[in-house]
Formats: C-alpha cells, structure tokens, sequence
C-alpha cells in the first residue's frame, strides 16, 4: 500500500512548478486583511496573469475561488488560506479560523496556509488553531504553510532575527512544512536561520515598494540569506505591471537572475 507520505510528499513536490529548491508564492489574502486588492482589473485576471508568468503557487481565501477559472491551476498551485482578520479590528492582530483542510480539499486546495502572530494578545488561539490544522493535515496529506509574524504588545522590531527564529521554530515545533516569515535585514542573520530550519522558509515581501530595484536586490538578498523562495503579494499585485514583475522576480527565484520567457498562455507545467 502507498504510505500516506507519498500524497503529502507528492502535493509538496507538485508547488514547485519551475524548479525543487524555490518557491515563488503570491499570496493574494490581503483581500479580507486590508480589503480589495486591485482597483479595475478583476481577480480572475490577476490569478491568469500569474500563472502565465512563472508563479508556482498563489494564496486563495475560499470565496475567492468561485471567482477565479480552474484552469490557471494547471499552471499554477492553490494554496487556501485558513486564517483572517481585518485591519478595521479592535485587535488586528488576533488571527481566527475561517475555512479548514477538509473544506480548502473539497475546493480543490494543493496546501493550506495559517497565520500566527507570535506575541500577539491572541496568540494562544492562533498557536493552537495552528496545531489543529496541522493533525488535520496529517490526517489528510495536505501540505501545511506557516505564515509567522513577530506581533504584539511587546514586540518592538518584528524582523528582529531571535524572534523570527523562534517564530519559525514555533512552525516547525507544530509540523509545518513550509514557513513563511519576515527577512531579518542580514543575509548571515538570515542564514543561521534558515541553515537551522528542517523546513524550507520563504520570505514575505512587506509594503509595495515603487523602486523595483530595491524590490528585485531584496529578493537577491533573501535568497543569498538561504531563503528558498519568497511568498510576495502587495510587490507584485500593486505593480503597474504585475506579470512583469512576476517575471523579473520568477527569474530571481528560479533562474539565478538569467532572463527566461515567460509560460507560453495555455501550456502546462513548465518543462
Ligand atoms: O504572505 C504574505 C501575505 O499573506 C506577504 O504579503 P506581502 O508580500 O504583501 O507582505
Ligand atoms: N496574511 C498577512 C498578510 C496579508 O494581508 C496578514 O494578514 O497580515
């Protein structure tokens, strides 16, 4: 009989559309944390604009999906996220539950993402919210992505490298496969993080910038910082061009910098 690590082993391999080492992620969650993503163009375009242009995995709530045409996830993985709250909160940074594996499968999820703002008030909710996915993601084989924060009351630099280490060690702890967290500002602070990790750690790509530049040299950075891959949404959607962009940082991600073509439209997975 196939043990049950193959199917989790097999939806972990299928997010790396574009190559094993290195994740290029778009979360796109931000819509019930901030509110609408894009002014104009509509979602389904947006996820379409993605997946041509060498993204392995975007990051979903559920409603979302009714919205969006199957066929972008042959070219790239859906990953639901779990977890919400919104910025108009009394505590925004008091994470909640809102969907669960069993539903994020039922909709067609390759992964599941939950988000736990280490030192926030609510924290132990989102600690034990966490866990609970992660048995129900054992149970089911689903691959399993931590988004972890430095947040709170008492936290005052949340890229501070002591507490983004012991937020990814939280994740590990609680059997994530994929972390997804904040760069430290330093390729070697970074290193030691990421060379102590079990699991692969992807960085968060923060607040649009307008240098692309700078954009571009931080993902450099990160990368150099044993990152293996990064999970950025406002830096890609908010830019005037998003499947540019996608591209340059997909080059950066997947190709050492080397320009490549994008996904010809209609086409798989990339060879
Ligand atoms: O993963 C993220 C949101 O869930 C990171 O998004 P940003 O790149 O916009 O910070
Ligand atoms: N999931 C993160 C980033 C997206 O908005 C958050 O809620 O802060």
């Amino acid at each position: 009989m196939v043990s049950h690590a193959f199917a989790r082993s097999l939806r972990l391999q299928r997010l790396h559309h574009h190559d094993p080492g290195r994740l290029f992620i778009v979360p796109l969650d931000h819509s019930i944390t901030d509110g609408p993503l894009t002014r104009g163009h509509h979602l389904d375009s947006l996820v379409g604009e993605l997946a041509s242009h060498r993204v392995d995995g975007v990051v979903l709530h559920k409603g979302a999906l009714r919205h969006v045409d199957p066929e972008w996830f042959t070219r790239t993985s859906l990953i639901v996220h779990l977890s919400a709250s919104t910025v108009h909160a009394p505590d925004p940074n008091a994470k909640y539950l809102v969907s669960s594996v069993e539903e994020s499968l039922r909709m067609g999820a390759d992964a599941v993402s939950v988000h736990v703002n280490l030192g926030s008030a609510e924290e132990r909710h989102q600690i034990a919210d966490m866990a609970a996915v992660a048995e129900a993601c054992d149970r089911w084989n689903v691959p399993l992505m931590a988004m972890m924060y430095p947040r709170g009351p008492k936290i005052a630099d949340p890229s501070d490298p002591a507490l983004v280490a012991h937020a990814v060690q939280v994740a590990v702890d609680l059997g994530a496969d994929l972390v997804k967290t904040l760069y430290v500002g330093s390729v070697d602070a970074m290193a030691e993080i990421t060379s102590s990790s079990p699991v692969p750690v992807i960085v968060v790509g923060g607040p649009h910038d307008s240098d692309e530049a700078r954009v571009l040299a931080y993902v450099e950075e990160a990368l150099k910082g044993g990152a293996a891959g990064v999970a950025m949404g406002r830096n890609v959607f908010q830019a005037a061009d998003p499947g540019a962009m996608a591209d340059k940082i997909s080059d950066l991600v997947h190709n050492g910098g080397k320009a490549s073509s994008p996904v010809p439209a209609g086409s798989s997975r990339a060879a």
